[in-house]
C-alpha cells in the first residue's frame, strides 16, 4: 500500500489517460480530471463519447492505455482493492443475480469488499430506496425500476465514500427519477462524492455543482454549472407584434434576429453578459420602421442550449 500523496487529496484524479480498445478505437484522449470532495459531478456526452470508459477506468475495472487514477490519494491500479473499497459503481444493467433475493444480494456485495456484516447498514439502505417490503423477493420477480433500486443498494452496500452512477435514471418513471434525486442529494449531505454520467440535461441541471462535457474521447469542458450557465448563457428577447410583417425591416443587421414562419413574433437573441442588452433601442428602432409590439417576454437558454452547441461546436 502506498501512503496518501497529499493531506487531502481530491476524491478522485485522473492524469493524462488515454484507452484504446483493442482492433485500435481511441474511445479517450488523454483525459486530466480532479473531482472534489462531497460534490456532485455530471459527466455529460452524446452515445459512445467514452463516458462509460472513463467510469471504468476510474473504477479500475478497464485498464488505461495511459495515464494514471488516484482515488483518495490512492493508485486505483496498484492498490485497487483498497480503492475499489472506497467507491461505489452503480453500472447501467444489472447482469446477475436474478435468482437471488434482495437482501442476499446486496448483503453479499458488502461482504465483497471486505467489511464486516452490519444487517442493520443493509436494512437502512433498503428502507432508504423504498425497498424494504421486497427484500425477500427474488430480483427476477421486481419491476426494472426496482432493478435500479437493488443496484444502488448494492453499490450502497459497503459505505463508499465515492459514488459512481451510469446512467442512473435512464429509461425510469419521473417518480423513480426525483427518487433518486432526493437520494443522491441524501448521500451528498453525508459527505458522499457522487459522479453520474447523464444523457438528461435536466438531471445535470437539477443536480450537479460541476460538469464535464465529453465528446468523441476528449474531455472539451469542465465547469461550475452556475458558471457555465451564466458564462455560455443566452438570453432571448420575444417579440410579439401588433400585426404580422412578411420580413424582418431594413437596417437591423447588427442585432441577431429572427422572424416566425407566421411573421408575428421577432425574436432577438443577446449576450446575458453583457452591459447593455440594446434592447431599448432595438424596440425603438422597431417604431421607427412602423413595427409595433404588443408583448415582450425574455427567456434563457437551459444547459441543454448549451450543451448541444457546446458538442455541435466540436464536429
Ligand atoms: N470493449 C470495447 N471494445 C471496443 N470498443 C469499445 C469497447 N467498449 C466501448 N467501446 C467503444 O468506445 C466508445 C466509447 O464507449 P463508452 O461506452 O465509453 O461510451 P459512453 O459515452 O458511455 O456511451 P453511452 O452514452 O452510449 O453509454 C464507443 O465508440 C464504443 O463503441
Amino acid at each position: 500500500m502506498t501512503e496518501q500523496a497529499t493531506p487531502t487529496p481530491h476524491a478522485v484524479s485522473v492524469r493524462g489517460i488515454s484507452k484504446t480498445y483493442k482492433g485500435g478505437f481511441q474511445a479517450l484522449k488523454s483525459i486530466d480530471l480532479d473531482i472534489r470532495r462531497g460534490e456532485i459531478f455530471a459527466l455529460l456526452g452524446p452515445n459512445g463519447a467514452g463516458k462509460t470508459t472513463l467510469i471504468s477506468i476510474i473504477c479500475g475495472i478497464v485498464k488505461p492505455s495511459a495515464g494514471t487514477v488516484s482515488a483518495d490519494g490512492h493508485d486505483v491500479l496498484r492498490d485497487y482493492r483498497l480503492t475499489r473499497a472506497k467507491i461505489g459503481l452503480v453500472p447501467q444493467e444489472l447482469s446477475t443475480d436474478a435468482f437471488e433475493t434482495v437482501w442476499a444480494a446486496v448483503r453479499f456485495s458488502r461482504g465483497l469488499f471486505g467489511r464486516a456484516r452490519d444487517d442493520r447498514h443493509i436494512e437502512k439502505v433498503l428502507r432508504d430506496l423504498s425497498l424494504w417490503e421486497k427484500k425477500d423477493a427474488k430480483i427476477m420477480t421486481l419491476s426494472g425500476g426496482m432493478k435500479r433500486r437493488v443496484l444502488i443498494a448494492k453499490a450502497l452496500a459497503h459505505e463508499p465514500s465515492i459514488l459512481f452512477l451510469d446512467e442512473p435514471t435512464a429509461g425510469v418513471d419521473v417518480e423513480l427519477r426525483h427518487d433518486m434525486w432526493e437520494m443522491v442529494r441524501r448521500l451528498r449531505a453525508t459527505g458522499v462524492t457522487v459522479i453520474l454520467t447523464t444523457h438528461y440535461i435536466e438531471e445535470a441541471e437539477e443536480m450537479a455543482d460541476r460538469v464535464g462535457v465529453i465528446t468523441r474521447g476528449e474531455l472539451i469542458l469542465v465547469e461550475d454549472k452556475r458558471a457555465l450557465m451564466r458564462k455560455l448563457g443566452k438570453k432571448q428577447l420575444s417579440i410579439s407584434l401588433k400585426s404580422p410583417i412578411q420580413a424582418l425591416p431594413q437596417g437591423l443587421d447588427e442585432y441577431a434576429l429572427e422572424l416566425a414562419d407566421d411573421g408575428a413574433t421577432i425574436t432577438y437573441t443577446f449576450d446575458a453578459q453583457g452591459e447593455d442588452t440594446g434592447i431599448a433601442v432595438l424596440l425603438r428602432k422597431l417604431g421607427d420602421r412602423g413595427v409595433d409590439f404588443k408583448d415582450l417576454h425574455t427567456l434563457e437558454s437551459s444547459l441543454e442550449d448549451i450543451f448541444v452547441s457546446l458538442v455541435r461546436g466540436t464536429r
